[in-house]
């Protein structure tokens, strides 16, 4: 039996149900997290309530819990379903409220946290890459729909998903709409070239990844240089490595951009320390989930 938090109870999961009239449902108002449990331990819980909290702040959406008490939430949505290791949804909405689409109609934030087994990559992805494909939808502009806010808004996403399966592709790579690189559909994107790791700042519109900092800090422990560095197409063809990071993903290397074999047309070396060193990472820090 699988247990839901649901606006402060524990149900089973085919009893968890949030009203029609939920404005997260209506018009993808609301705010969510994808965190990942390993072993006992909830990697960067911190890390991710904060961009959790900082969403809601953004968007005018008042999450009905402190953030100490929603950790412990969490962590006591993994332990009812005996999780050690697993990934968890946390989706905080503007609540039930009237059809109209002005929140002050809705009265209370509506708060729903999901604990599964992880359904894991495919492990051939990280043996043999992935193809990516860049799509003709682009990432919004900070001043459009932040792409810096984890919103429920994840059509862009989705659409972005779907026209790169559909041109056979694995993943999409999103182009900002002055036409740099921003990120896939739900990954933050790296390259190495010349031994240097770079990876698109912020403003150019992407989320600002946990996993994309975890692998920074990586770099920086090993010696390996990493700045962020505003990337064309062109720096993306022309790379010896690509990989995309997610907390989903990890660590997900890149073998091919619209047709333009990377590097030697295999997961690169930089790619695969780094993989490993954050595998380590993840079996050795993380919040405890026994009490
Ligand atoms: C747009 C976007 N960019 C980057 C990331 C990576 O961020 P983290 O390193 O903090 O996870 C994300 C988050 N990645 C994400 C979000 C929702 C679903 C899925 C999925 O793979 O089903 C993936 C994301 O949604």
């Amino acid at each position: 039996m699988a247990w839901v938090f649901v606006d402060g109870d524990f149900v089973s999961k085919e009893e968890a149900k949030l009203s029609v009239y939920d404005h997260g449902l209506l018009y993808g108002d609301g705010v969510f997290e994808g965190i990942r449990a390993y072993e006992g331990k909830v990697f960067r819980l911190r890390e991710h309530m904060e961009r959790l909290y900082a969403s809601a702040h953004a968007i005018l959406l008042e999450v009905p819990y402190s953030l100490e008490d929603f950790e412990e939430i969490v962590l006591e949505t993994l332990r009812r379903n005996e999780l050690a290791t697993g990934y968890i949804r946390i989706v905080v909405t503007r609540g039930r409220g009237d059809l109209g689409l002005d929140p002050r109609s809705c009265p209370r934030a509506s708060v729903v946290v999901i604990a599964e087994p992880l359904a894991l990559f495919p492990k051939e992805l990280y043996e043999k890459g992935i193809r990516l494909f860049t799509v003709a939808v682009r990432r919004p502009r900070q001043d459009i729909l932040p792409p810096q806010v984890k919103s429920l808004n994840y059509l862009n996403n989705v659409y972005a998903k779907v026209q790169a399966r559909r041109a056979g592709y694995d993943e999409a790579l999103l182009l900002n709409t002055e036409g740099y690189v921003t990120e896939g559909s739900g990954e933050n994107i790296f390259v190495v070239k010349d031994g240097a790791l770079l990876t698109p700042p912020p403003w150019v519109g992407i989320l600002k990844g946990i996993t994309r900092a975890a692998v920074l800090e990586l770099a920086k422990e090993r010696g390996i240089p990493a700045r962020e560095e505003v990337l064309t197409l062109t720096d993306v063809y022309t790379a010896d490595e690509v990989f995309l990071t997610g907390t989903a993903a990890e660590i997900v290397p890149v073998v091919e951009v619209d047709g333009r074999t990377i590097g030697a047309g295999k997961p690169g070396p930089i790619t695969g320390e780094l993989l490993e060193a954050f595998r380590a990472l993840t079996r050795t820090e993380g919040v405890p989930i026994a009490p």
